[in-house]
């Protein structure tokens, strides 16, 4: 009987075997031809040993097969030499094209995971990425594809036809003799036995030493995105001892995985060599007796090695084959993780109205609650509607949940209940390119990607250059970009750290000039700039709202009076909603707030 453990592991064996066969069904033909392959290349190894062992019995002159009765003594070796030439050179390039065939399956089938889970993890919603560390999750990405594809490139996967080789070979000792070969299959019981023990073995502590390598990564990568802060705080000393823990913890789990490593390939070795010892002890009795050729039991010791050869060698390949599990684990894992923010299935996706003759870009939060993690809610009971070209600004005490309300509104995340409509139409029943092309945000932090500004306004879609230097024009950023050495085609580095906080929010207000959204969401969005290109923006910006529905988040309170209306909120509720001048005169929380600043200023 198996224990709950194993029969939990065989299941989930059993499912990433059924994973990986959905990739490799992509190659049919390529695998096709590997497998084809295989009986030729498992025939010839096993005919070896039987030619080995009947040119010892022709020159010992015991009986040997009948092609070979009726021959000289010389044409008869000259003969099963040239045979044995045949097979060799057969095996061995057979066995050439059958590893490359595996190996180019096997890298295209890791090529095609590491593109799906790209994909996925890309699709993902926030949610995932608020629990996940983007370390351990580019642990998953690299070093875990990687472990998949050595499986293909050591030749791991030639472990299958060394299988095929000892289905061959069993046929062929059974055909010859019995006794000897029931002796020699019967010892690769315990031999299977043990392998399947540190097999379970090896694969938990591998998934442990995995685990310790994410956790590795997830604070290399915190050190080195923090750098700055590090180095301000004086914090490098304290983070190698944290670092150093983490290292050592690792260190162990690897520890452990080569204990069982080397522990498998000790015994194979062991068992190898007393199963020959067992066939020499046997037939060696047999050949005394005069009951076996002296050429059958050399075919025989041939046999018991090639036999465990492949188990031997099961030793060496063993470590990338459990390597390689223990990754697809983790990368199922990760593919599994269901994409929780969906498009509308298609058919029943609306469309957002565009006809420029109606008035569009209205906003309902109809009973709306969200919260991060359970219960905790963070916006409880929303209700307010912003009105098409209205202006209106969210206003409220750190983390009472305004960005919280942009994110729910760019569908980031999902209301816990009730719900979010534009123009009449709930969010959810909209596809996300849609909605994402009508609301158009500018957060406080712009980040950019590796390449140039050009791309970096576009980002991806096709405009032409005249397009985006309207762009930039209306945005009041051509000079700036002009002014940098290749204007354009400069080349920003990644998260654009050679550009400053406000340049890179220069660029924003361009990548969303761009696009022309109905709705505009500006999120802090000038909170990084000085006082003459704010007024500069704030110029700009005045003539892109024309028209627009905009929400906007400013702590600066003076930047926001000239909305139409001001929301403001306290620990997720909405507790005022009025004009500056309504709010001031209400006495409440915005006026005390405003108060507050102008005594600060
Ligand atoms: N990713 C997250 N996971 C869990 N809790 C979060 C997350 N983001 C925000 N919160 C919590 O939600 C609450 C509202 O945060 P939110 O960022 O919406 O506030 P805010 O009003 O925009 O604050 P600020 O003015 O400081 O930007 C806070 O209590 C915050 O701790």
């Amino acid at each position: 009987m198996l224990s709950s453990q194993q029969q939990r592991s065989l299941e989930t064996d059993w499912r990433l075997f059924l994973r990986l066969r959905d990739y490799a069904k992509r190659h049919k033909k390529l695998l096709a031809i590997a497998i084809i392959l295989l009986i030729p290349l498992s025939i010839s190894s096993a005919i070896q040993p039987i030619l080995i062992g009947q040119t010892i019995s022709l020159i010992r002159q015991e009986p040997t097969y009948k092609f070979l009765q009726g021959l000289s003594l010389s044409a008869g070796l000259n003969l099963l030499a040239f045979l044995l030439l045949l097979t060799i050179s057969l095996r061995f390039t057979l066995q050439a094209i059958q590893g490359y065939v595996v190996q180019t399956v096997g890298q295209k089938m890791t090529a095609d995971i590491r593109n799906d889970l790209f994909d996925h993890v890309t699709s993902l919603a926030v949610r995932f990425f608020d629990r996940t560390p983007v370390g351990k999750l580019i642990t998953r990405l690299t070093s875990d594809v990687d472990a998949l594809g050595d499986v293909f490139s050591t030749g791991a996967i030639g472990i299958i036809s060394d299988l095929f080789s000892i289905l061959v070979i069993a046929i062929a000792m059974f055909s010859l003799q019995w006794q000897l070969a029931l002796m020699l299959v019967l010892s690769m019981f315990p031999v299977t036995a043990i392998i399947i023990y540190f097999q379970q073995q090896y694969r938990t502590a591998n998934y442990k030493a995995r685990e310790e390598l994410s956790d590795l990564n997830a604070q290399l990568q915190e050190n080195l995105i923090g750098i700055g802060v590090v180095q301000l705080f004086r914090r490098e000393r304290y983070n190698a001892e944290l670092f150093h823990i983490t290292n050592q913890r690792y260190i162990k789990a690897v520890d452990k995985t080569i204990f069982y490593d080397s522990a498998v390939s000790a015994t194979l070795e062991w068992i190898a060599l007393i199963a020959i010892a067992a066939v020499l002890w046997f037939g060696g009795k047999q050949v005394l007796n005069q009951t076996l050729s002296f050429g059958i039991l050399s075919t025989f010791i041939l046999f018991a090695q090639r036999l465990f050869d492949p188990l031997r060698q099961f030793a060496d390949k063993f470590t990338a084959i459990q390597a390689g599990l223990t990754a697809v684990e983790r990368i199922n894992d990760i593919l599994n993780q269901p994409i929780e923010i969906r498009d509308p299935e298609i058919g029943k996706a609306s469309v957002l109205p565009t006809n420029k003759y109606e008035a569009i870009g209205e906003i309902k939060f109809e009973n709306v609650y969200f919260a991060y993690k359970n219960d905790e809610y963070v916006i409880q009971n929303l209700n307010f509607t912003i009105h098409p070209g209205e202006k209106v600004a969210l206003v409220g005490p750190t983390g009472a949940g305004k960005s919280s309300i942009i994110r729910l509104l760019c569908r980031l995340y999902e209301p816990s209940r009730g719900r979010i409509l534009i123009d009449g139409i709930d969010i959810r029943d909209l596809p996300q390119a849609e909605l994402r092309r009508h609301v158009g945000v500018i957060l406080q932090d712009g980040f950019l990607f590796a390449g140039d500004v050009k791309s970096n306004i576009t980002l991806g879609e096709t405009y032409t250059i005249d397009a985006i230097r309207q762009a930039a024009e209306k945005t009041n950023v051509s000079q700036f970009i002009e002014a940098l050495p290749e204007g354009y085609d400069t080349e920003l580095r990644e998260r654009g750290t050679n550009l400053s906080s406000g340049q890179k929010q220069l660029l924003a207000f361009a990548r969303v000039a761009i696009r022309n959204p109905q709705i505009l969401v500006l999120d802090e969005a000038t909170a990084n700039l000085d006082v003459m290109t704010e007024s500069l923006i704030q110029d700009a910006l005045d003539r892109m709202l024309i028209g627009k529905t905009a929400i906007i988040i400013a702590h600066r309170l003076s930047t926001i009076k000239n909305v139409d209306r001001i929301l403001v909120l306290q620990r997720g509720r909405l507790i005022e909603s009025g004009s500056h001048d309504q709010l001031l005169n209400q006495g409440g929380l915005y006026a005390s707030l405003y108060q507050l600043q102008m005594l600060g200023s």
